[in-house]
């Protein structure tokens, strides 16, 4: 531990960084500061990775990822009050992700700001973050960083994962004492996030539905994908025979194209499924609630649910056969009780999934092999769905309207944890905190497929990505506009309408703004060469492929959830 040599002293600065590196947290993501500053430079001295943003939410989205990747807590710091709200974005989207992340902000002097007395960047920070976390904590005293730094990874990992506030008050940092009972002060954390083992009772009620069932489904959630239970799933899905379904961030747990999968059949085994097992997925709104024309008629369908969270039962549909505890224990255990006996699914059942599926992927693969001028979104996803088969190690960023919607199921995935998206939320900005995240993490390289309204939430990070010199190759699908570039302004006035960018942008010459290999790619065979070299050097790339503005829908996918004007009609 650094300490002052001639008193033997050591101060808040040096438990924190200690209490961090004890529980094997050595990488912060942050944005420099009054007070932390000379916190992010003694840590590093200290030998952590200290990643500096431009933005803290975009801080806040590499730590959230570096947490779903990595099972440990991603560490963000800010300054206090607007560095704390910037950041509480991606607080809340860790914690509506279940993704394990802290948050460290410096704060006020509690006395000035418990009397509203107008302190430097003023705010009650801990009050203010507990509507968006799990959990918040302050520390007062130097003698109990150890003990709240330890809470605060309890907290974001143990049960359902997420993000936790951790308020320090300037003086904290400074406050010293003595090395000796510093160091007896820190906690390194024991078994942060304990196996929950289902009941017998719940693993056998789950088997009984579905052993019974005529046409059985497992539905595979992000949280499938968190577990890191990769073997024992893959086992219950070939050992069953059981088709099954991957939500986004699940895909690759087994490969998208392996023969059971029933992605490119959704609404069909949707619709006709009679049980079907989730598996680390919540029924909302992204699986329509588990009713209306997305499911069968009401009753005819019985869902098991394995969960973390037992108040995510029946949260909107009634489950038949909740199965309490962390995925790895209940897969386990279902695996157990299945045995080396198990019938597999009836051949009418299967038959008709492959049948859909493979009208589905011969449709989609006329639509692919088109090579339009200018591109469009299933032209230049093509591109990059052949990037990804040959590169599977590859992670894959994906935000946007359409091009999230497309790409989720053009581009296949091959490996388990290799795709971020804009996840439960849907919320635009994540793509560079992602990605940064990502390639710090794990040194692989990364894929960022951006709609150009999406990368602008966080395209200043282009820097960051450059001043580290990350594998992280931006393709940015630029169609002149949000959701598509044709809108006009039907005022008269002279202002273009409120979804519509600059013509003819040239996103490329930002990243060569900052030394990083920029691309405009009109044609697919551009786009692809470009995405071999960027892959090939490792170097920055941001190739802004131009895609035909008449391509896509309002809102992709959900355009549906627009208001719709008696009176107005656009
Ligand atoms: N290790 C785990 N064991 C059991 N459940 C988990 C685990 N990690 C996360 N979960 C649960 O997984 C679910 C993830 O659901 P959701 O985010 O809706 O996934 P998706 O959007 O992919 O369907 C959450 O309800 C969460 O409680
Ligand atoms: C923080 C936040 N603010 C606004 C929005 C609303 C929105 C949803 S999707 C989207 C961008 C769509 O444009 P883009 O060009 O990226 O997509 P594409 O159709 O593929 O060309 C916006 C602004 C969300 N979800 N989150």
């Amino acid at each position: 531990m650094a300490t002052s040599a001639e008193a033997k002293l050591t101060d808040g600065f040096h438990l924190l960084a200690e209490a961090l590196k004890l529980n094997g947290l050595d990488t912060i993501f942050g944005l420099p500061g009054i007070p932390i500053t000379d916190f992010l430079r003694l840590a590093q001295a200290d030998g952590m990775r200290v990643i500096s943003f431009r933005h803290e939410q975009n801080a806040g989205h590499a730590a959230a990822a570096a947490g779903f990747l990595t099972q440990k807590p991603g560490i963000c710091m800010t300054v206090s009050a607007p560095g704390f709200l910037n950041g509480l974005t991606a607080l809340a989207n860790a914690t509506t992700n279940c993704f394990p992340m802290i948050m460290i902000s410096g704060s006020s002097e509690r006395e000035i700001v418990d009397l509203q007395q107008g302190d430097y960047e003023e705010m009650d920070q801990m009050a203010a973050a507990k509507p968006f976390c799990k959990a918040s904590f302050r520390v007062l005293h130097v003698e109990d960083i150890g003990i709240g730094v330890a809470r605060a990874i309890r907290a974001a990992v143990s049960g359902r994962p997420g993000g936790v506030y951790l308020d320090l008050p300037a003086k904290v940092f400074a406050q010293s004492m003595e090395a000796e009972a510093g160091r007896r002060s820190l906690v390194q954390v024991v078994d942060a996030a304990p196996r929950q083992i289902p009941s017998s009772e719940s693993v056998e009620r789950a088997l009984g539905l579905l052993k019974n069932a005529k046409k059985p489904l497992i539905l595979l959630g992000k949280g499938a994908a968190y577990a890191q239970a990769d073997a024992d799933i893959r086992a219950l899905i070939e050992k069953t025979g059981i088709p099954y379904l991957p939500m986004s961030m699940a895909k690759g747990l087994l490969p998208d194209t392996h023969q059971q999968s029933a992605a490119a059949a959704r609404s069909l085994v949707l619709q006709q499924a009679d049980v079907v097992l989730l598996i680390g997925a919540r029924l909302n709104w992204l699986l329509s609630h588990g009713k209306g024309k997305t499911w069968g008629k009401p009753g005819s369908q019985r869902f098991i649910q394995i969960d973390i969270s037992p108040t995510e039962i029946d949260s909107n549909v009634a489950i038949a056969a909740p199965v309490i505890g962390d995925i790895g224990s209940c897969v386990s255990a279902l695996l157990v009780g299945i045995g080396n006996k198990w019938t597999a699914p009836a051949a009418d059942w299967i038959d008709a999934i492959s049948k859909r599926r493979e009208a589905n992927l011969t449709k989609m693969a006329a639509t692919l092999l088109k090579n339009p001028s200018p591109m469009t979104f299933h032209s230049a996803l093509g591109v990059i769905r052949d990037i990804v088969k040959a590169r599977p190690d590859a992670i894959v960023v994906n935000e946007g309207a359409n091009t999230l919607d497309f790409a989720r199921s053009v581009v296949d995935m091959y490996e388990p944890r290799r795709r971020l998206d804009v996840g439960t939320w849907g919320v635009m900005g994540i793509g560079m905190g992602y990605a940064i995240g990502a390639a710090v993490t794990t040194g692989k390289p990364v894929i960022a497929i951006e709609g150009d309204s999406a990368f602008g939430f966080s395209g200043m990070e282009v820097e960051t990505i450059c001043r580290y010199n990350l594998p992280v190759c931006i393709v940015i699908f630029n169609n002149g506009g949000v959701y598509k570039g044709t809108d006009t302004n039907v005022s008269g006035h002279s202002d273009v309408a409120p979804t519509v960018f600059v013509k003819g942008a040239r996103y490329d010459k930002m990243m060569e703004a900052f030394g990083g290999v920029g691309v405009h790619a009109t044609t697919r065979e551009e786009l692809m060469r470009a995405m071999k070299e960027a892959i090939a050097s490792g170097k920055p790339t941001l190739i802004n492929a131009v895609i035909d503005e008449n391509d896509g829908t309002e809102s992709g996918r959900i355009g549906n959830l627009n208001p719709q004007s008696a009176t107005y009609f656009p």
